[in-house]
């Protein structure tokens, strides 16, 4: 579904876990930043609304798009954070360098997140014009740094849940041979 046909700043709140407790970090690019400002802005009240305290947000700026993967990185590797939002703009220009750059910032984020135990939420906007960037960081289309938000904390909330579960099996099977009424399952 393309953009055009869901609004980026509408989500059902019933969807959305306890985020009280989780922190979250918020890496933004300063190219384009009319741009990526709107988007933070999106991000930030989206983590609000949904009841994260302020003092549980830490922002960095990082150059342009390109140093989100470094800034994401040593944010999730310093910073006690459970989810991190790494928010730039990319938009054409008259060269190949458009192609290079959203490339290697959408697998850089994605290698973070294969290497990390940190979810990194890709708010990266990669656009023809400056209008199609307007109109998704709070224009006609919503504003992604919002949806970005909400994939955060439920990012969050399934690491939490998932490092959880993992704990309480391992506790589970580490306490002797699980007895079933009747059956007594030996170990390997
Ligand atoms: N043209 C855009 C850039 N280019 C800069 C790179 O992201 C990078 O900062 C530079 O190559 C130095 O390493 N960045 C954006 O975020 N958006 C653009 O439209
Ligand atoms: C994405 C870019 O780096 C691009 O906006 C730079 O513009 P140009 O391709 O005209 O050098």
């Amino acid at each position: 579904m393309a953009t055009i046909n869901k609004n980026l700043s509408e989500y059902d709140k019933n969807t959305i876990p306890d985020a009280k407790n989780f922190r979250f970090g918020i890496v933004v690019s300063e190219w384009n930043d009319t741009i990526t400002e709107g988007l933070c802005f999106g991000a930030v009240k989206g983590l609000l609304e949904n009841e994260v305290p302020s003092e549980h947000i830490i922002r960095w700026n990082v150059p342009g798009s390109f140093e989100l993967i470094y800034g994401a990185k040593k944010m999730l590797q310093t910073q006690n954070v459970d989810a991190v939002i790494a928010i730039g703009c990319v938009i054409q220009g008259e060269t190949k360098h458009f192609d290079f750059v959203c490339e290697a910032v959408s697998q850089g984020i994605k290698d973070l997140n294969v290497e990390t135990d940190i979810p990194v939420i890709f708010c990266v906007l990669t656009d023809n014009t400056m209008q199609q960037s307007i109109d998704r960081s709070g224009g006609k289309h919503g504003n992604k740094g919002t949806e970005a938000a909400v994939a955060a904390i439920k990012m969050a909330y399934l690491r939490h849940q998932a490092s959880f579960n993992h704990h309480k099996n391992h506790q589970l099977l580490s306490t002797g041979p699980l007895q079933i009424e009747g059956l007594t399952m030996i170990e390997e």
